[in-house]
């Protein structure tokens, strides 16, 4: 009997080693011979009157822009009067534009741009690029080393609300377009720019407008391009090189606005359980169970294969081999907010109000979750999960709002748009690698889904992990050098969409 057990271990033993064996080889073999997704940078043909240089009079005006204080507060209550000034602005800044015969300007849904500059080539599509003239509003004043409304100059970053969400792609494509059509240039395909007026709150009044004007027009677009994920300086771990995150997805989102009510009354006499009491367990049960972990089931793990033979050792072997450590990526994944919001539906409590005064119960408690749903989950899904989670009628729990999550778009050596924008990139950054990605926070392009299938969301300034807290927050700024970039990409941008969408190089027919 002894013996059989001994034989039956030793063989069970010989199996592990052997299973062992072979996974390791796997590893090391995909760790080895993992494909490379890089290209590398198209030949420099630039001369010095083929770059759009951060001269004074441009810096000015970028400066201006940001001095006008176009504030979104709540869905419909903006600044008007700061939008009107904006827009003249806009008209006065770029006489080029504004006088040219190819270019016509409609003011869509009040404050919105819409410019549709015309090419030469009918048959063409024609493609948009995005921004908003909105911003967020500014919150923690005294903590600013420069006023957040003055675009001031410092150490050679320009200060303020807007300067990277998102008046520099605004203005910077702007610039582009200004500079190429006063050398004469007509684009061969027509070319749309989009400004939202109310992007951050959700755009129903702005990019909704443009979107509903478009179809009208019976328009389909070639591709569109908004603001979105930027080159990361130290954003991935385990890469040295700067990366460039192109947002072919973004998440969706689910406002939810919890509300218990219940007796109120002398607070000298309390009930075991109050409304607020009862919310509190509710959206603590909602904290502490996040939704699932959805790591390694979408665009997250390409992004991570994508730039797998640029990372160093221990990070190449894990991403060139997700089939097996998916699990421990989305481990390490969770434990990082920025990282954490790119592997699962994340549940913020953004409001909690309830209570009149100090000695009445409050018979009302209410509250308002912000969710993020991953690419590979649903508004459904996640409402299911919540409602699970709370396990309690006493709980109303109503959708405020809410957006599935954003179609994949076209990526990779398959994608000729992709690709041109891969290249437009290099152009500017040619040491930076590019990989795909998915937007965490929502842009004016969940408005465009029915104009185009190609949607990207990329803003071409570099970011640092110590730069994320500036988004929304204290202290936003860009860099002189960053700026000049981002006019000097949508230069290139244009001049890259008038060459045939490319074909021989990536082995793809010619396509409108
Ligand atoms: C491993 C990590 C790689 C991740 C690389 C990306 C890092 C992310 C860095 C920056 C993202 C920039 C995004 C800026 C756009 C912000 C858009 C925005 O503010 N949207 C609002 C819209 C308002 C609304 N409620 O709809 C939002 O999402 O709240
Ligand atoms: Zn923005
Ligand atoms: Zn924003």
């Amino acid at each position: 009997m002894a013996r059989g057990i001994r034989y039956f271990l030793s063989v069970t033993l010989k199996l592990l080693a052997v299973m062992l064996a072979s996974v390791l080889m796997i590893v090391v073999t995909r760790t080895a011979t993992f494909p490379s997704y890089q290209t590398s940078p198209p030949a420099c043909e630039e001369s010095d009157d083929d770059f759009i240089p951060a001269d004074k009079e441009r810096l000015a005006r970028f400066t201006s822009a940001i001095q006008l204080q176009t504030v979104s507060y709540e869905r419909g209550v903006g600044t008007p009067q700061e939008l009107v000034k904006f827009s003249q602005f806009i008209q006065e800044s770029f006489p080029t534009i504004h006088g040219s015969p190819m270019v016509r300007r409609d003011v869509v849904g009040n404050y919105s741009l819409l410019y549709r500059v015309e090419g030469s080539d009918a048959s063409l599509q024609p493609y948009m690029l995005a921004s908003h003239l909105d911003v967020v509003p500014v919150a923690e004043e005294a903590k600013w080393v420069a006023p957040p409304f003055s675009g001031e100059l410092k150490d050679g970053y320009i200060y303020g609300r807007g300067t990277i969400d998102a008046k520099h792609s605004l203005m910077g494509s702007l610039e582009a377009l200004q500079f190429l059509l006063s050398r004469g240039h007509q684009p061969k395909r027509t070319l749309y720019l989009a400004f939202g007026h109310d992007e951050e709150t959700q755009g129903h009044f702005g990019a909704k407008v443009i979107s509903e004007v478009l179809t009208q027009r019976g328009e389909k677009i070639k591709f569109i391009l908004d603001e979105g994920t930027p080159v990361g300086d130290g954003l991935l771990p385990g890469v040295s090189k700067p990366v460039a995150f192109i947002g072919v997805a973004e998440k969706g989102f689910m406002t939810l606005h919890l509300e218990v009510n219940e007796e109120g009354g002398h607070a000298s006499m309390p009930k075991p359980e109050s409304a607020i009491g009862i919310l509190s367990k509710a959206i603590s049960k909602l904290e502490n169970n996040p939704h699932p972990n959805m790591f390694g089931t979408g665009v997250e793990a390409r992004m991570l294969e994508y730039v797998a033979t640029e990372m160093t050792l221990p990070y190449r072997m894990l991403s060139s081999n997700l089939w097996l450590f998916s699990p421990l990526v989305a481990w390490v994944y969770s434990k990082k907010p920025q990282t954490n919001a790119m592997a699962r539906t994340t549940t913020a409590l953004t409001r909690f109000n309830a209570g009149v005064k100090d000695n009445v119960i409050s018979p009302e408690a209410v509250a308002v979750i912000d969710h993020r749903i991953h690419p590979m989950s649903s508004v459904e899904e996640v409402m299911e999960f919540d409602l699970k989670v709370i396990n309690d009628p006493r709980v109303n729990v109503k959708v405020k709002n809410s957006r599935p999550p954003a179609p994949i778009s076209p990526y990779g050596k398959d994608s000729p748009t992709y690709m041109m924008l891969q290249e437009t990139i290099q152009q500017i950054y040619p040491d930076a690698l590019v990989t795909p990605t998915f937007m965490v926070a929502t842009t004016d392009t969940g408005h465009y889904w029915n104009l185009s299938n190609a949607i990207y969301r990329f803003s071409p300034y570099v970011m640092t992990p110590s730069d994320l807290a500036r988004l929304h927050g204290v202290n936003e700024r860009i860099s002189v050098k960053d700026y000049e970039r981002v006019m000097n990409f949508y230069y290139h941008l244009i001049v890259n969409m008038d060459k045939p969408l490319e074909t021989k190089r990536h082995g793809h027919e010619d396509e409108l």
